[in-house]
């Protein structure tokens, strides 16, 4: 209890309803399905399908492979001898482990390639796919990474592509036509896999396909993903990463997709909830734990606004926003700290708050207690079980109080590597995944039932 809220038992022919309706919302949000991948093969041409690379980094000694016509391994064992042993991250250090990541890799100050990935059309693919829900306008910024060699018994375990800015969403491999088996990219994502098999796209009855093609596989880079082994020949790839560009366009340069049925679903319940007198009567929010995981830097003094990740969601978490924008909510992306019943016995403390920023971590108890309690901060209250009273005067650089029910389970803010996330393609670059909420702001029953038109469509 503090001063603004207090505790009233629940009031049982309340809770049902409230409780039902919001199990209708939670049940529509779990139902909405976007794409976190997308796939497809493109054919090379002679002014596409070539690649040249240094064959030391201090020799003007080049070799050249025209991947429009087979590629021998004799040529592919050359482009081995160039490359260096492929390190991965594993927190802070780059480390050489074969038992996790077998694979030669080249820097780009070693290699030219032919193809041209914005050219190529792509990357229009990948935004209708990976940023259908985004503001059509958002332009995608492919940044050549590396170029690796996988041979036989050649391998990359489980890990995230490490985050390297809070414009970086996803990552884009390319795989180029080359004799092959075994080497499939397989994706994690919860409880569900997928396989792309690249070698399979790349040949036909023991020849490679006609015209000579490329495969290629985007997704969000904070999905779980790995190399299986390669069996026999070279699989040789490009990995991009996808940055949202700085300097979009001024005019929308892609159509509004069409709402899916599952949209409708979800904002008919949620229309629903908010139409309930007993919902939420003097206002509050409505809080949605997102499903990807967001970079922030959460290190030192550098802290991050996650003010812009609002317009960068991705796939389901950008429907859900854009749902509840439809229905003229007000949406934030925020941090969830929760010291319910921990470290302090502090009343100041002892509660969840949404924070606007990434804090930095490692500070002391006293500054944690005021940083919560800044103005900026809202500290949550199960509506369940307190009630805010609106005319309690409030007291200045007090965090405000705000009657929030959770739509899908909240998560709490994790903005430092946790044995999961500690696996990346590169060491940490000072930008960690987070897990982040969206709170959608709900006016006062009296204010939102003038707003609420029964014939609203997505
Ligand atoms: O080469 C590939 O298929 C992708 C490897 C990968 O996941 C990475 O480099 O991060
Ligand atoms: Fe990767």
């Amino acid at each position: 209890m503090s001063d603004t809220t207090q505790n009233t038992p629940p009031v049982q022919d309340e809770v049902g309803p409230v409780k039902e309706l919001l199990g209708r919302v939670r049940e529509s949000t779990e139902k909405l399905a976007a794409s976190r991948h997308c796939s497809g093969t493109h054919a090379l041409t002679e002014t596409t399908g070539g690649l040249a690379y240094r064959k030391t980094s201090n020799s003007t000694d080049a070799g050249w492979l025209d991947f429009t016509n087979p590629v021998d391994d004799r040529d592919l064992n050359a482009l081995v001898q160039a490359c260096d042993q492929a390190t991965f991250g594993r927190g802070n250090e780059d480390v050489l482990d074969l038992s996790y990541r077998k694979a030669w890799k080249l820097d780009t100050s070693r290699f030219s390639t032919q193809f041209e990935v914005v050219k190529s059309g792509l990357l229009d693919v990948v935004h209708d796919e990976l940023l259908r829900f985004n503001d059509s306008s958002l332009k995608i910024d492919a940044q050549l990474y590396k170029l690796n060699v996988y041979g036989p018994g050649s391998h990359f375990k489980s890990h995230l592509d490490t985050p390297r800015s809070d414009k970086m969403f996803g990552s884009l491999v390319i795989i180029l036509p080359t004799m092959h088996s075994g080497g499939d990219l397989i994706l994690r994502f919860k409880e569900t896999s997928w396989t792309f098999e690249s070698s399979k796209l790349l040949s036909s009855k023991g020849s490679q396909v006609a015209p000579p093609s490329l495969a290629w596989v985007a997704f969000y880079s904070d999905i779980e993903h790995e190399v299986s082994v390669v069996e026999s020949g070279y699989r040789v790839s490009l990995t991009y990463n996808l940055y949202y560009a700085t300097d979009p366009p001024l005019a929308p340069l892609f159509t509004q997709p069409a709402p899916l049925p599952e949209e409708a679903t979800l904002k008919a319940s949620l229309k629903d909830l908010l139409a309930s007198p007993l919902v939420l009567p003097d206002g509050g929010a409505l809080g949605f734990g997102l499903t990807f995981k967001y970079p922030v830097t959460g290190v030192s003094t550098k802290d991050i606004d996650f003010k812009p990740i609002t317009e960068h969601l991705k796939g389901t978490d950008a429907l859900v926003k854009r749902i509840c924008n439809s229905l003229g909510l007000e949406c934030h992306v925020k941090g969830l700290y929760d010291y319910r019943g921990k470290y302090f016995n502090d009343d100041r403390v002892n509660a969840a708050y949404l924070t606007p920023r990434s804090l930095p971590v490692g500070t002391t108890d006293e500054w944690v207690i005021d940083e919560m309690n800044s103005s900026g901060n809202l500290r949550v209250v199960d509506p369940f079980k307190q009630k805010i009273d609106p005319n309690a005067p409030r007291r200045r650089n007090r965090a405000t109080p705000v009657a929030l029910l959770w739509v899908t389970p909240s998560n709490k803010l994790v903005s430092v590597p946790t044995a999961s996330l500690a696996y990346g393609n590169e060491y940490n670059l000072g930008w960690y995944y987070a897990k982040l909420v969206l709170i959608a702001l709900v006016p006062s029953f009296e204010e939102r039932i003038t707003r609420i038109e029964p014939t609203d469509k997505v």
